[in-house]
This record gives C-alpha cells, sequence and structure tokens, in this order.
C-alpha cells in the first residue's frame, strides 16, 4: 500500500479519497488553488501545496503544477477524484511516465472507454445492447437520414468529445438534419477540440440508470448493481438513488452483468461506471465513465463496500476481497446534492457569501460528504456543489421519510442552496412513486417560468 496520496481535487471528494487514505494509514498531499488557501480539504490534509491562481486552467488543470506538487511531496500516488483531470488520458500517461502511480485506469483504458464511439462497438462486441444507431462518426448529413430512416424521428446527433449533455443535439425531423450536424460539428471542435460526431436513435422518456464497477490487475471485473439518476435538470444531476425504483430482479440482474461483462472485454482496471438508458423495459449501453462519480456514495450505502478504498488498494495491486456473489443490495440509499443556488431564481449560482450557519442533520442512516465548517467563504470560483446529503433506510418509503427528516435540519444561512427544492420534490408524487423520467424535471420546471 502506498504511504502518501496526493490528491488533485478539491471539496467534499477531496475529503472522501482523504478519509479513505486515512483509514489505510496513508498520509495524504493537498493542492490547492489561491482562492483554496483557508478550504477545507487543506485543513485536512496532511500536508498541502499551492499550485497557483484561482483560475482551473493555471492550477487544477495545470499536469505539470500537480506532478511537481507530488514530486516534491514525494507522493507515492495521485488520485484525481471527478472532473478537473480526473478523465484526461495525457495527465494519466504523464503520472504513469513519472515515479507516481495513476489511481484510475489506465490511459490506454481510458481511451479504450471514453471514446463514445469506439465504448458502443467494444460493447456491442461484448454482446451489450447499444442505444441503437453508428459506431463510426458520421461525416454527411445522408449518414444521419439513413439513421432516422431505419429508425425514426427524433434521433441525437453526439459530440464524440461529449458527455453530460453537452454536445447533444436533437433532430426531430429531416429539415433540420444539416443545420443540427453543422452546429453539432461546430460545438465539438468549439469546446472538446473533436469535431467528430455520432447518431443514436432518440429515446424521449427513458430512465438514465448507470452500473458501479470495480476491476483489479487480476482480471477480477465486478459491478455493485445499479445507480438511477433519473431526475436531473439541464443535464445536472440533482437527486441519485440506489437500487432503481424503475428496475425489477429480473432486468436488474441483467443490467449488472452486462456492464460487468462490457468492462471486461475492455482490458479496464480501477473503478468505472456504465452509463445505461432505459425505457419499455429494454435496457442500452449509453457510454463510460472512467472515474469516481459524484453519486458513488448510494452504491457504497446499499452495499457496504468502500468503492474509493478499493480504488487505492486495486491501484497498489490488490485483488478484489469479494466475488461477484458476495455482493448484496441492502435497504435503499438517495443522494440530495446541496447546491449553492438559487432553485426560485432559476438556479441561480449564489454569487459568494460566508456560511454565517452550517448546522447539518445527523441521526440515523444520515451521512454528510462535505469539506465545510461554520464560518467559512464560499468559493465560486469552480462548481455550486458544497455537500452531499445521502439518506439511508430498509426500504424507499423508509428513505423518504427520513430524507424529508434529514433535509429540515439542515439549517445553511449566509446564502441560497436548494434544499428547499430538495424538500418540495420530496413532496412530488411522480417522485415519490418512483415514475419520473430524465425529462420530467425539465419539463415540470419550464412550466413554472
Ligand atoms: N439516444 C439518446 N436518447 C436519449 C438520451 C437521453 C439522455 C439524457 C439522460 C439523462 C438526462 C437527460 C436530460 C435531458 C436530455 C437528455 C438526457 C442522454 N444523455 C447524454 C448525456 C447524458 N448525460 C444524458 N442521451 C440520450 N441519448
Ligand atoms: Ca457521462
Amino acid at each position: 500500500m502506498f504511504s502518501k496520496v496526493l490528491v488533485a481535487n478539491r471539496g467534499e471528494i477531496a475529503v472522501r479519497v482523504m478519509r479513505a487514505c486515512k483509514e489505510l494509514g496513508v498520509r495524504t498531499v493537498a493542492v490547492y488553488s489561491d482562492a483554496d488557501k483557508h478550504s477545507g480539504h487543506v485543513r485536512y490534509a496532511d500536508e498541502a501545496y499551492n499550485i497557483g491562481p484561482a483560475r482551473a486552467a493555471d492550477s487544477y488543470l495545470d499536469h505539470e503544477a500537480v506532478i511537481e506538487a507530488g514530486e516534491k511531496a514525494g507522493a507515492d500516488a495521485i488520485h484525481p477524484g471527478y472532473g478537473f483531470l480526473a478523465e484526461n488520458a495525457d495527465f494519466a500517461a504523464k503520472v504513469e511516465e513519472s515515479e507516481m502511480t495513476w489511481v484510475g485506469p489506465s490511459a490506454a483504458a481510458m481511451e479504450r472507454l471514453g471514446e463514445k464511439t469506439k465504448a458502443r462497438a467494444l460493447m456491442q462486441e461484448a454482446d451489450v445492447p447499444v442505444v441503437p444507431g453508428t459506431t463510426e462518426p458520421v461525416e454527411s448529413a445522408d449518414e444521419v437520414k439513413r439513421v432516422a430512416d431505419e429508425y425514426g424521428y427524433p434521433v441525437a446527433i453526439k459530440a464524440e468529445g461529449g458527455g453530460g449533455g453537452r454536445g447533444l443535439k436533437v433532430v426531430y425531423d429531416e429539415a433540420e438534419v444539416e443545420e443540427q450536424l453543422e452546429t453539432a460539428q461546430r460545438e465539438g471542435e468549439a469546446y472538446f477540440d473533436n469535431a467528430s460526431v455520432y447518431v443514436e436513435k432518440y429515446l424521449e422518456a427513458p430512465r438514465h440508470i448507470e452500473v458501479q464497477i470495480l476491476a483489479d490487475h487480476h482480471d477480477n471485473v465486478r459491478h455493485l448493481g445499479e445507480r438511477d439518476c433519473s431526475l436531473q435538470r439541464r443535464h445536472q444531476k440533482v437527486i441519485e438513488e440506489a437500487p432503481s425504483p424503475a428496475l425489477g430482479e429480473d432486468l436488474r440482474e441483467q443490467i449488472g452483468e452486462a456492464a460487468r461483462r462490457g468492462v471486461d472485454a475492455a482490458d479496464y482496471t480501477n473503478a468505472g461506471t456504465v452509463e445505461f438508458l432505459v425505457e419499455d423495459g429494454e435496457f442500452y449501453f449509453m457510454e463510460v465513465n472512467t472515474r469516481i462519480q459524484v453519486e458513488h456514495t448510494v452504491t457504497e450505502q446499499v452495499t457496504g463496500i468502500d468503492v474509493v478504498k478499493w480504488q487505492l488498494r486495486v491501484a497498489a495491486g490488490e485483488e478484489l476481497g469479494f466475488e461477484q456473489d458476495d455482493v448484496e443490495i441492502e435497504g435503499h440509499s438517495m443522494e440530495f446534492r446541496i447546491n449553492a443556488e438559487n432553485a426560485a431564481n432559476n438556479f441561480a449560482p449564489a454569487p459568494g457569501g460566508k456560511l454565517e450557519t452550517y448546522d447539518p442533520p445527523g441521526g440515523f442512516g444520515v451521512r454528510l460528504d462535505d469539506a465545510l465548517r461554520q464560518g467559512d467563504d464560499l468559493v465560486t470560483d469552480y462548481d455550486s456543489m458544497i455537500a452531499k446529503l445521502i439518506v439511508t433506510a430498509g426500504d424507499r418509503e423508509e428513505c423518504l421519510a427520513r430524507s424529508e427528516r434529514a433535509l429540515e435540519e439542515f439549517q445553511i444561512d449566509g446564502f441560497h442552496t436548494i434544499i428547499p427544492f430538495h424538500r418540495l420534490m420530496l413532496t412530488d408524487e411522480k417522485f415519490r412513486a418512483g415514475e419520473h423520467t430524465t425529462d420530467y424535471l425539465d419539463e415540470e420546471l419550464d412550466k413554472t417560468r
């Protein structure tokens, strides 16, 4: 096992990784930008290094600055967290070439599965159903129209380098194809430095189901069940849960095994997530996330498996210490992202502020992943998520009731958060029945405008 790990991230995920390190007897190194000088992850670490000014490109995204900090600290490994450089194959390769170990899939595995068309082709090879469409980038409008003629409109034109809904263009009829194709290629070039686009049949009211995977360097690949991420606003996940209320036992087993089989075929190691769309009892592979995800927590809660600790153990060469049959889903867990946004003002991010009151909930089945304490100044340079409230109970009904109780206790003063929005969601009949699909929230919120 490593003796010292640098966490190349900030906020709640940096503290989450450092907690796993501490439990493994590993010393921790934080990196921070000028804006994060007094932030929680710096306080928490055994040692901390400034890597540059607030602008992410000059600090958390600066490959050399991060690697130099690791070498200065004498770190044995670098854990990237999520976001920033977590899925950057170039950075992973640089870490692999240094004396330090990369805590994540190899740069090659990232390229194999991170490229969406390659991933689709690989999944098809492994008999994993994919969303109908192309497994090669398309160049011309005619190719788009051929897919639409075969599967019907609407179709989705997707940027190869996209993700999280960016670079997704929905085409409802033939007249729009040329224009939408050009826009998708232009945006792909502009935002992801990759103009390649591909086409899929667009599923209009799917569930967004994803499967957590852990794979070691000894050919062991396990799935840890699914998460349901269907409650999203403009492609931002708001509430995630495990297990999914939309899957029966049979579909659950099929999706988990398909994810495991697909990753097994990809010569993949460490943690990963296979994303599916589910509609009318059918499931379709969409893409792979080659990183630990924000919502890994709900999987940990219902399986009892510490995913981040296994990332560290696997990177250090250990074998996964459990068989697939040992993975059991027990109870129900929901994660509420606590964003510093004003839901009453179209979720506008808080312009700043001081955490005047920070009085989080506690009690049976309540987990809080954050990097905050009362009196902190809100850092608004990066993303608006300041904490995650994870609530776990014996079943979904009890989880809903416990979530209402926990959110009612959660006192934050000094700036707006979306806690009132979460409390409102818990009164929504469709959500309480687990019948919401990915378009539900955008539809509902558009009505209120
Ligand atoms: N062929 C096909 N059909 C329906 C889809 C539905 C989604 C989707 C999934 C989850 C939430 C969404 C919200 C608005 C629009 C789309 C979604 C989707 N994506 C792509 C990025 C991922 N984060 C969401 N891809 C889709 N692709
Ligand atoms: Ca994704």
